[in-house]
C-alpha cells in the first residue's frame, strides 16, 4: 500500500481530502508512517481557514488543557510543576555514531530514534492528533521555511497559531519542492490537571539528518512548540551550510532624528531582556526572540521568524511595560501559562499591584506560604510563567517590517547578557570581527529560570545561543566571521549590559535606561555622535548621554552615575579574556585562528591602559578631561 492509500484508510474523508490536495509524496510518506505509529483515535488536519484554527482553540478548552478566564479570548494553561522550563539534559541532537561535539548534547542517531519511537508507539491512543502547517519567516520570501507539526496537544497547536504564519497554502503552492521541517510531539499521559505525567520519560530529540524533531512527555512551550526552539536547531544548521544567520535575536526599529528608521537585532540569553528591549514603548517591535539575517545584494536583511510573542510575564508592570500591560488587559486572544488565577483573573509576580493570597497556580491549589515537596516556598506564579499573543495586537508593532518579504536592513546588532561586574552598559565594537569575537563569541551570562537547573551561575553562552547550537561552535563562528564578506556594509556591532550591580548587589541601572542606550546606538550607526575610544571599543561621552537621558527619560543623569557605570574594569575584563580564551583553546577545538588574535589584541590594549591609568579607568580620563 502506498502512502496516500494508507492515509485514505487512516483519515476520515474530509481530513483526507485536505492532505490529498497537497502534492508532496514526501509529506504523505511522513504522515502515513507517523499517524500509523502514534495510533490516535482521531486526526484533524488544519488548513489556513479561520474555522480550522477555531476548532483547535475550542479543543484546547474541550480537552481541558486550557481554561477560560473572565476576559473574553483569554485562557490559562498549566504545565506540570516540574515541567516549567527547557529541559537541557533530555534534549539531544541525534548524530550518526553519537559523535561527541564540545558543548552540544549529542546521542547516537539510531539509538535515539529507536528510543523515541518506542516511547511514541501508540502514545496517542484515545487522543486526537492535530496536523498543522506553518511557515518560518514571511511567506513566499527568501526567508520562508515550511514546517509540518503533529501534536496531540491542542494547547501546542493553539500556541503555534498565535505565534506562526499559517502554511497550508504555502505547502500547496510549493508542492513537491517544499523543503520542510517536521515536528512530532506528544504530551504523553496526563494527570488530573491535564499536565504531562511521565516526566522521567521526557525526551526532546533533534534529528539533524532528516530535519525532524521529536518531543514527548512534556508540554512546556520551549520543549514542545515545534517552530520555536526546536526548529531553531534546524535553522542554525541550514544557515551555517548556506551562509546566512539564524539567531536568538529580537528585531526592532529605533526611531532616529527626523523620522529616520534604523533596525537593530539583539541577542541576549533567555530572560535577559530581549522582549523588554524590543518593547520599549517609544520604539517599534518587529520580533522578540528569533531572527533570520540573510545577505541580499550585499545588504544584511533581517526578518522575524515568528509573528507572535511567547513572553515572560514576571515583572510586567504598568510603569515599565505600559504596552504589554495594556495588551494583557484587553480582550485579544492570549494564553497565560503558569500564572496565579483567582476568580477568573490572572496574577503574576512583581506585577506592581496587590495580588490575592490564594488561588490556583502551577502547583495546583495555592495559598501564600505553600511549600513544594523540596520545602521551597512557592511564589504566586512561576518565574518562567509566560503569555502568548500575536504581534498584530501590539500598537507599537512595525507591521510593514514584519510582513515585508524582503525583510529590513539591519543597521546594528547587539549582544548582551547578565553580567554583574565586567561590561559597561553599552559600547560599540571597532569593527565586525572585533564585535563578533569580543562581544558575541565571548558572551557570558548568569543562568536563569528559563532552563531547569541552578540559577545565577556565570556561564559561557556565545551569541546567547549555546542551548540551541546544533553545529560545532568553530563552524558557526567561521560562518559569522565570513558573513561580513558578503556585505557591502556590515551592520555595526554593539554590546550592552543591563545587569551591572554595586558592592551591595543593587542594580546600577533602571530598566528603562536601555531606551537611552538604543538612541545612542542609533546615532552611532549613522555617525551622528562622537565616542570615547577605550581598550574594549567605543563608549558614549557623558555629555551625549546626559542630553539623551533628559530627552528620552526626562531624567537627570549625573557624572557620578556615568563614571560608575562606564568605568573600564581592567582586572575583570582581563579575567574574562582568560576564561574565554581557555574555553576556546581547550574545550571547543577547531576555532578560527583569528578569534585568538582578536582576543590577544584586546588583552594588549587592556594591559597598556592599565600601565597608564591603573586597574579601574574612569571614562573621563580616557576622554582626556
Ligand atoms: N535589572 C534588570 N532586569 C531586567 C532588565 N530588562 C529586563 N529585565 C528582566 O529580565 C527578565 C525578562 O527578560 P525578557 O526581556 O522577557 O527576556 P527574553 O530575552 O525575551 O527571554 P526569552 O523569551 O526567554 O528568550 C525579567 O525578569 C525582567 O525583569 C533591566 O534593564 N534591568
Ligand atoms: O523557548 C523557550 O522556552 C522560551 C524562550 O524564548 C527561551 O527560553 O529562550
Ligand atoms: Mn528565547
Amino acid at each position: 500500500m502506498n502512502a496516500i492509500e494508507k492515509l485514505e484508510k487512516l483519515l476520515d474523508r474530509e481530513q483526507f481530502e485536505k492532505i490529498k490536495a497537497l502534492n508532496n509524496p514526501e509529506l504523505h510518506e511522513f504522515l502515513a508512517e507517523w499517524i500509523e505509529w502514534l495510533e490516535p483515535d482521531k486526526v484533524f488536519v488544519c488548513t489556513d481557514s479561520p474555522e480550522d484554527e477555531a476548532y483547535v482553540k475550542w479543543k484546547a478548552l474541550y480537552y481541558g488543557e486550557e481554561k477560560m478566564l473572565e476576559t473574553p479570548n483569554h485562557t490559562v494553561h498549566y504545565d506540570n510543576y516540574y515541567d516549567q522550563a527547557r529541559d537541557k539534559a533530555n534534549t539531544k541532537l541525534l548524530v550518526p555514531g553519537g559523535k561527541a561535539i564540545p558543548f552540544l548534547n549529542t546521542k547516537d542517531r539510531d539509538e535515539g530514534l529507536r528510543e523515541i519511537r518506542e516511547l511514541m508507539k501508540g502514545v496517542m491512543k484515545g487522543k486526537e492528533l492535530f496536523v498543522c502547517f506553518f511557515v518560518l519567516g514571511p511567506r513566499n520570501s527568501v526567508f520562508t521555511i515550511p514546517a509540518v507539526q503533529l501534536t496531540d496537544s491542542a494547547y501546542v497547536a493553539h500556541s503555534e497559531f498565535i505565534l506562526y504564519r499559517k502554511g497550508y497554502e504555502e505547502f500547496k503552492r510549493l508542492g513537491r519542492n517544499a523543503r520542510f521541517f517536521r515536528f512530532v510531539h506528544s504530551e504523553g499521559e496526563l494527570d488530573d490537571r491535564k499536565t504531562s505525567k511521565n516526566l522521567d520519560k521526557r525526551r526532546i530529540y533533534i534529528d539533524l539528518l532528516d530535519e525532524t524533531v521529536y518531543s514527548v512527555n512534556t508540554q512546556y512551550g520551549g520543549n514542545t512548540i515545534g517552530l520555536k526552539k526546536l526548529a531553531f536547531r534546524l535553522t542554525i544548521q541550514r544557515a551555517v551550510r548556506e551562509g546566512w544567520l539564524s539567531e536568538h535575536m529580537f528585531l526592532m526599529r529605533v526611531n532616529g532624528p527626523d523620522g529616520r528608521k534604523t533596525y537593530f537585532t539583539g541577542a541576549y540569553p533567555s530572560m535577559c531582556g530581549k522582549t523588554s528591549t524590543a518593547m520599549i514603548s517609544w520604539e517599534n517591535i518587529v520580533g522578540d526572540d528569533l531572527s533570520f539575517i540573510v545577505p541580499v545584494n550585499g545588504v544584511a536583511r533581517g526578518a522575524n521568524v515568528e509573528k507572535g510573542v511567547f513572553g515572560i510575564i514576571q515583572g510586567v508592570n504598568p510603569e515599565d511595560d505600559p504596552i504589554i500591560w495594556e495588551i494583557l488587559h484587553s480582550p485579544v486572544e492570549i494564553i497565560f501559562s503558569n500564572v496565579l488565577v483567582k476568580d477568573g483573573k490572572p496574577y503574576w509576580n512583581e506585577m506592581g499591584v496587590p495580588i490575592p493570597d490564594e488561588g490556583e497556580n502551577h502547583s495546583g491549589k495555592w495559598w501564600r506560604g505553600k511549600k513544594d515537596a523540596e520545602g521551597n516556598e512557592i511564589p504566586p506564579s512561576h518565574k518562567n510563567a509566560r503569555f502568548t499573543v500575536s504581534l498584530e495586537h501590539f500598537p507599537n508593532v512595525d507591521m510593514e517590517a514584519l510582513e515585508n518579504p524582503c525583510g529590513v536592513e539591519v543597521g546594528g546588532m547587539i549582544f548582551g547578557g547578565r553580567d554583574k561586574d565586567t561590561w559597561p552598559p553599552v559600547r560599540e565594537a571597532f569593527n565586525w570581527r572585533h564585535g563578533i569575537v569580543t562581544m558575541g563569541a565571548a558572551l557570558e551570562s548568569e543562568t536563569t529560570a528559563a532552563t531547569l537547573g541552578k540559577e545565577g551561575v556565570r556561564a559561557f553562552n556565545p551569541m546567547a545561543i549555546l542551548d540551541f547550537m546544533s553545529v560545532p561552535l568553530g563552524e558557526y563562528l567561521r560562518n559569522y566571521l565570513d558573513f561580513e564578506k558578503k556585505l557591502r556594509k556590515a551592520p555595526k556591532i554593539f554590546a550592552v549590559n543591563y545587569f551591572l550591580r554595586d558592592e551591595n548587589g543593587n542594580w546600577l541601572n533602571h530598566k528603562l535606561d536601555k531606551g537611552v542606550w538604543l538612541k545612542w546606538m542609533e546615532l552611532r550607526v549613522h555617525g551622528d555622535v562622537g565616542a570615547i575610544e577605550t581598550p574594549i571599543g567605543y563608549i558614549p561621552k557623558y555629555a551625549d548621554l546626559a542630553r539623551l537621558f533628559e530627552e528620552v527619560l526626562d531624567k537627570e543623569y549625573t557624572r557620578e552615575e556615568y563614571e560608575k557605570q562606564f568605568t573600564i574594569r581592567v582586572p575583570e575584563l582581563l579575567a574574562k579574556i582568560e576564561r574565554i580564551e581557555t574555553i576556546y583553546r581547550e574545550k571547543v577545538g577547531e576555532v578560527p585562528e583569528e578569534l585568538f588574535q582578536v582576543l590577544e589584541d584586546e588583552r594588549k590594549r587592556l594591559l597598556e591602559a592599565r600601565e597608564r591609568y591603573g586597574d579601574y579607568i574612569s571614562p573621563f580620563a580616557l576622554e582626556g578631561e
